[in-house]
Parts: structure tokens; sequence; C-alpha cells
């Protein structure tokens, strides 16, 4: 059995505003900050072999904050954020001494990003729902199908994610392996709504609370078989 640890950002400055955000890339406040070190400190009993994070700096920090402030994730070893050696803008960064077996790789993938929140980015919600109404807003913010203007649906972002999740997350879980997961509100509704096997009905219901880990126990053919909310 391995156990995937999945965790929304802590607060950033844009949830404090109660901004759209998306793929504006907004760091951590100082509440996001104590919510990810709380995090980290509720995941001391755990241990992780490998990493996964978003693009965007808030699930970056967050994923930092958890593998150094715990007392046992890393079970000793040092984490290291896998850049793409083939990108030329990263060309022969990971030629350096030490042996790769004594270090947590973090994966950074796009894949992982938030959903593309479009023209409604950086518009206050509230305000919003002034404008368009409450109901407008909840169906772009919730709702499986509906895209809001110039963005993505959560099915579009699952388009993105569930393959992701399968082909690299996935596998390493079957293997045995324990797996971190930071990224986003919307991304890592997608890949909930597949691990507790939820339809489009329910998944408008379906909230994830910054800094808050999920974890879910996976057996060897990829099936869920426990879940634990660490509130
Ligand atoms: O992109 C955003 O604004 C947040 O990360 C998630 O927002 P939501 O709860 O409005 O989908």
């Amino acid at each position: 059995m391995a156990q995937l640890i999945l965790i929304r950002h802590g607060q950033s400055t844009w949830n404090a505003a109660n901004r759209f955000t998306g793929w504006v890339d907004v760091p951590l406040d100082r509440v996001g900050r104590r919510e990810a070190i709380a995090a980290a400190s509720k995941l001391g009993e755990y241990v992780v072999d490998v990493a996964f994070t978003s693009l965007l700096v808030r699930a970056i920090e967050t994923t930092a904050i958890c593998l150094t402030e715990s007392e046992g994730l890393c079970g000793g070893k040092s984490p290291v954020f896998k850049h793409d050696a083939d990108d030329p803008q990263w060309h022969g960064w990971d030629k350096y001494e030490g042996h790769r077996d004594e270090e947590i790789p973090i994966f950074l993938a796009q894949a992982l990003d938030e959903r593309y929140y479009g023209d409604l980015q950086g518009y206050n919600k509230a305000k919003m729902a002034e404008k368009v109404g409450e109901e407008q807003v909840h169906r772009w913010r919730r709702s499986f199908a509906t895209r809001p203007p110039g963005g993505e649906s959560l099915e579009d972002t699952a388009r993105r994610t569930l393959p992701f999740f399968r082909d690299r997350i996935l596998t390493h879980l079957r293997e045995g392996d324990n797996v971190l997961v930071s990224a986003h509100g919307n991304s890592l509704r997608s890949i909930v709504m597949e691990l507790d096997d939820l339809d489009t009905e329910q998944v408008p219901g379906l909230e994830l609370k910054t800094g808050v880990p999920l974890v879910y126990e996976i057996d060897n053919t990829g099936k869920v078989a426990g879940k634990t909310v660490l509130n």
C-alpha cells in the first residue's frame, strides 16, 4: 500500500483579496505560509519518496515548506527540484556531486497548474457576483462543464491533469512509492473527482481548503483503499 498526499497550496495574497487567480502567479501570504507549516507538522509521521508540484509559485512554496518544515516527511533525504535538463534554460544544472538515491525528487508540471480563469482573472469574486449574480459565479467556479469566459472548465482542466496523474503519479503509487502532490483548488478537484469517484452532479459540492492535506491509501492496482483528511 502506498500513500498519496494531496495538498492545496496555503492561502495566497489573492485568496486573501478574494480575487480570481487562475494562472496569475501570486505568492503565499503570511497566513498561507503558516498553513503550510501547520500542514508540515501534521505530516510528521508520513514519509514520501517523490513529490510533484505545479509551476506556480504558491504551490512551489507549499511544497518547499512541507518538505523542509516537517520532521520526517523526507526521511532524512534532501529535497531537490528536478528542472528539465533538456530545456536550454536549465542546460547542465543536473551535473553535481552526490547520490541521487539520497534525494527526494520534486517534479514540476504545468499539467498541475490551476484551472485557467480566462477573462475573470484579477476580478474580485464578490463584486463579480453583484454584477452577474451569485448563481452565474457559482456555475463558473464549481460546475463541471461550464467555461468561465475565455477560460477552462473543470472538464478542460481534467483533460490535462488526469493523463498526467495516471501516467506519472499513479505509476509511482502502484510501485509502492509514497507521493506528495502540491497544486490548486481546481486542478486538485479534478483529481479528487476521479479518486472519490464523484459524478458531475456531485463535484459542485466538492471544496478543498487551503493547506489541508488529504492522504489516500492506494493499493498496487492503483485503487483507493482509504482516505484521511488532516484538518
Ligand atoms: O484561481 C482561483 O481563484 C483559486 O485558486 C480557486 O478559486 P475558486 O475557488 O473560485 O475556484
